[in-house]
């Protein structure tokens, strides 16, 4: 019997089939690609890009995506650090059952704070965890500007906007970094393709 939290005398039960069963049926490797960045950095767009270049190529995925889980999941929170910490937690704990299910999840979250980021990789096991920063400077972000957020931060309007009046602690020792090259930023096809050798050359896409 264990206590876990608030939870008093729980048992974990085993199932006989377990991941590498699933991982077997599928063809593939359940893992965690964690795209962390600015608002407008292209998280979402790289998201749905992958998604889809893996579909494509006969592997079933699943999209978590930050602005999307503040409509359901996680609508009873707000920016504030605390409330982004137990986003992240929630999406962490949600992200592994995909793995768990064999599924390659993609969460695209900003998920500013490396502390979050680094409890999140601590859920998974054998380095499942796979994390890609989106490393577009600020100017870019906020000149896409697609939702007007980063016009309402600036004239006060929106407040705690992360890299406005908020921080974002950039990963350190991520497995993939998104940059510009040549002062122009990688198209959504090609910033799919960088996720996806990486997918390919670590044995992820054979189960
Ligand atoms: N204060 C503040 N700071 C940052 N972002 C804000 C804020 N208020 C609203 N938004 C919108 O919420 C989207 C980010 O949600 P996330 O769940 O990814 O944020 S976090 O990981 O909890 O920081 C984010 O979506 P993206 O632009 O896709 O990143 C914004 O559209
Ligand atoms: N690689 C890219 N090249 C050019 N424009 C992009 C690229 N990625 C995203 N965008 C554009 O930038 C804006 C923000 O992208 P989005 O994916 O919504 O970012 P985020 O999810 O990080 O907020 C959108 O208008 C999108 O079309």
């Amino acid at each position: 019997m264990s206590n876990i939290g608030k939870s008093t005398n729980i048992l974990w039960h085993n199932c006989p089939i377990g991941q590498s069963d699933r991982q077997k049926l599928l063809g593939q490797k359940g893992c965690v690609v964690w795209i962390t960045g600015l608002s407008g950095s292209g998280k979402s767009t790289l998201a749905c890009a992958l998604s889809h270049e893996l579909h494509y190529r006969g592997h079933i995925t699943y999209v978590l995506d930050g602005d999307n889980l503040r409509h359901g999941l996680n609508r009873d929170l707000s920016f504030k650090a605390e409330d982004r910490a137990e986003n992240i937690r929630r999406v962490g704990e949600v992200a592994k059952l995909f793995a768990d299910a064999g599924i390659i999840c993609i969460a695209s979250l900003i998920s500013p704070y490396r502390r979050d980021r680094d409890a999140c990789r601590a859920l998974l096991p054998d380095s499942n965890f796979i994390e890609v920063f989106m490393d577009l400077p600020l100017k870019i972000c906020e000149a896409r500007d697609p939702k007007g957020l980063y016009k309402l931060a600036r004239t006060g309007k929106i407040k705690g906007f992360t890299g406005i009046d908020d921080p974002y602690e950039p990963p350190v020792n991520g497995e993939i970094v998104i940059t510009m090259k040549d002062g122009e930023c990688p198209s959504p096809k090609a910033m799919a393709k960088q996720v996806l050798s990486y997918l390919e050359e670590n044995g992820y896409l054979q189960a």
